[in-house]
């Protein structure tokens, strides 16, 4: 990452540096992460849903002619695409592949390491299996090892377990870097979200204004795609990010959505700011 990392601000604090960004605009790209942005974070990955009020905000800004909406997750694509429905525009594995006017595209050299990632989940699936709890998700061309469930005294073993099979496997081919509770393994190719947001921005009408929302380490890279002409918000607490601001929770998620769908909108198409047109704000302000 390059860049310096500073905490985000808290969107409510920065709404008047947000309409102007969006009176700036004549169209918006809303690029959505899904685990812990438009789903809560849950113990088994199986089960991860977005809330109701995300799934219906999404899909209300998906049928806007004014809004590009994408969802750039670290999931294939296969598995978060029949998660959420509405987006015209599917990123998934981390951006490794895109769909997009009902196409994929796969990254070459992934497409290449795919059945090394095979082999390394496969492997992993016996190495790991004494440890308790231990869950391999083989995604195609990552593989993503899950400690969420794991003890804490086992996770070291875990991360040292990995490492040696990616190495012995894989050698320079592979990587293996940190998640939310989890270990990622992909090929080690210069590619990722932010990549794959530029890929999609660069096909947007001009005078379109980016806006990224996602919670963990690689949506970083998307934040600093976005910004500064476009927005980024983190989703969580108050760590250092490329972000310029951000949100608690998915449901603040939602509320941000919302707003963007009524008064955010409002402020592209006739200049109306969201008081005249009586929108609710898209967070309501905490007590401090
Ligand atoms: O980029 P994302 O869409 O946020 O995907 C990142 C990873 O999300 C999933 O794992 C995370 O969510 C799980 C369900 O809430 C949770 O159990 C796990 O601890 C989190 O790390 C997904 O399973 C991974 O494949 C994604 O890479």
């Amino acid at each position: 990452m390059t860049g310096t990392a500073s905490v985000p601000s808290p969107l409510e604090e920065a709404l008047p540096l947000v309409r102007t960004t969006l009176e700036s605009a004549s169209q918006l790209l809303v690029c959505l992460d899904f685990d812990g942005t438009l789903a809560p974070i849950v113990a088994e990955p199986d089960a991860a849903t977005p809330t109701p009020a995300n799934q219906s905000a999404v899909a209300s800004l998906a049928s806007e002619a004014s809004v590009t909406t994408a969802i750039v997750s670290g999931r294939a694509l296969t598995d978060v695409r029949e998660r959420i429905d509405g987006p015209t525009i599917y990123a998934g594995n981390h951006g490794l592949e895109l769909e997009r006017n009902e196409s994929v595209a796969v990254h070459p050299i992934a497409r290449k390491r795919a059945t090394t990632i095979d082999h390394v989940c496969s492997t992993l699936e016996t190495v790991l299996e004494p440890i308790p709890n231990a869950r391999i998700e083989n995604k195609r061309l990552t593989g993503t090892v899950h400690v969420r469930a794991v003890p804490d005294a086992a996770r070291p073993a875990i991360a040292r377990l990995t490492q040696s099979v990616v190495d012995r496997i894989g050698g320079d081919a592979l990587t293996v870097s940190d998640g939310k509770r989890i270990l990622e393994i992909g090929p080690s190719v210069p590619w990722g979200k932010g990549n794959a947001v530029e890929l999609i921005e660069s096909t947007c009408p001009p005078a379109t204004v980016p806006i990224y929302i996602g919670d963990d380490v690689t949506d970083e890279s998307a934040f600093q795609a976005v910004e500064p002409d476009g927005i980024g918000i983190r989703v969580g607490d108050e760590q250092p990010s490329q972000a310029s601001y951000r949100v608690d929770s998915p449901a603040d998620v939602a509320a941000l959505l919302e707003w963007l769908g009524s008064a955010g909108l409002s402020i592209l198409e006739d200049d109306a700011t969201p008081s005249q047109s009586g929108a609710r704000e898209p967070v309501t302000p905490r007590k401090r």
